[in-house]
């Protein structure tokens, strides 16, 4: 894989690192994603940078039965099982993790990526959240390529209904970075509280450069994110969704966990099922896929 590599944590199935080449320098791994010096790696909070997993609700819960959970649900701040390796060969490596069980103590358990996590209800997660599922997530690193996948089978006998998103930090110089592919599409600007509608992008390039929050709708799954010194084109598959976030020094400030001048390093283009909710009947499973790709 000429020098790639990934690390993914157990806690949240968070990736927190991807380092690959690029077609300027295709030997020289370079890290892709952006992890803040004051993430909390111990396992009591979400990772802030890498690639948190975002189930069963996006932001403040919306839909009734996710009424006690927190922002982004739990997906991200719980511990998964390691659940093997799915492929190792020339091509790449695919990992498989699945949440299982509760784990009270939680350590930095970094896992070089050649295998696979998943997740199931545990006490703790029942004691907010009544419905039945099974999650697995499959991490998969090839040359200049990472894919996150996650699986969420519907284990009970009713509807289930979520939202779900990759919440990827990419590091990249937020003042230069430009992003394709978003013109005309319908966004709500969650930084504008005096406007509940929505919005059109008219920009043919969109750029961070301010204050940022905006959730597109019936996106096109395929962007491109440049700036001078390098790019990455994110696709995905049933993510109809995508969510553009650089907090900037207004809020990025006042979170904790961020680093000092942090979101001057990162874009987050999280892509995402996050405008109303997949639904999914009983014995099924719906597969998100997000796929990073360096260029
Ligand atoms: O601070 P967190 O809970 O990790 O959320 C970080 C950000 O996630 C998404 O990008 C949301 O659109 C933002 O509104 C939110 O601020």
């Amino acid at each position: 894989m000429k020098g790639s590599s990934a690390e993914l944590l157990l806690y949240g199935a968070t990736v927190i690192s991807w380092k690959a080449g690029d077609s300027r320098d295709p030997l020289e791994p370079r890290e892709r994603l952006f992890l803040s010096s004051k993430a909390v790696l111990d396992g009591s909070k979400p990772i802030r940078g890498g690639i948190p997993v975002v189930f069963p609700c996006f932001g403040a819960p919306t839909h009734p039965e996710h009424n006690l959970l927190g922002q982004h649900g739990f997906a991200r701040s719980e511990t998964w099982a390691w659940g093997g390796i799915v492929m190792d060969n020339d091509a790449g490596v695919s990992v498989r993790l699945s949440q299982g069980f509760s784990i009270a103590l939680l350590s930095r358990e970094l896992i070089p990526v050649n295998g696979s996590t998943a997740l199931e209800p545990t006490p703790k997660i029942a004691a907010v959240y009544q419905k039945l599922f099974r999650l697995e997530f499959v991490a998969t690193l090839s040359e200049h390529q990472l894919s996150t996948d996650l699986h969420v089978k519907n284990t009970s006998s009713e509807v289930l209904e979520f939202q779900a998103l990759f919440h990827n930090y990419v590091r990249a110089s937020a003042h230069e970075v430009l992003i394709r592919h978003l013109q005309n599409l319908e966004y709500f600007d969650k930084t504008d509280s005096s406007f509940q509608g929505l919005k059109t992008e008219t920009r043919a390039e969109v750029d961070v450069r301010r204050y940022t929050d905006s959730v597109y709708e019936n996106a096109p799954q395929k962007y491109e994110i440049t700036w001078p010194a390098g790019g990455l084109a994110v696709k995905s598959t049933r993510l109809k969704d995508v969510v553009v976030w650089n907090p900037q020094a207004d809020a990025g400030s006042k979170i904790g966990d961020m680093e000092e001048g942090g979101w001057e390093h990162f874009v987050c283009l999280e892509p995402g099922y996050v405008r109303g909710f997949v639904s999914t009947q009983p014995g099924e499973t719906w597969i998100g896929q997000q796929v990073l790709e360096t260029v």
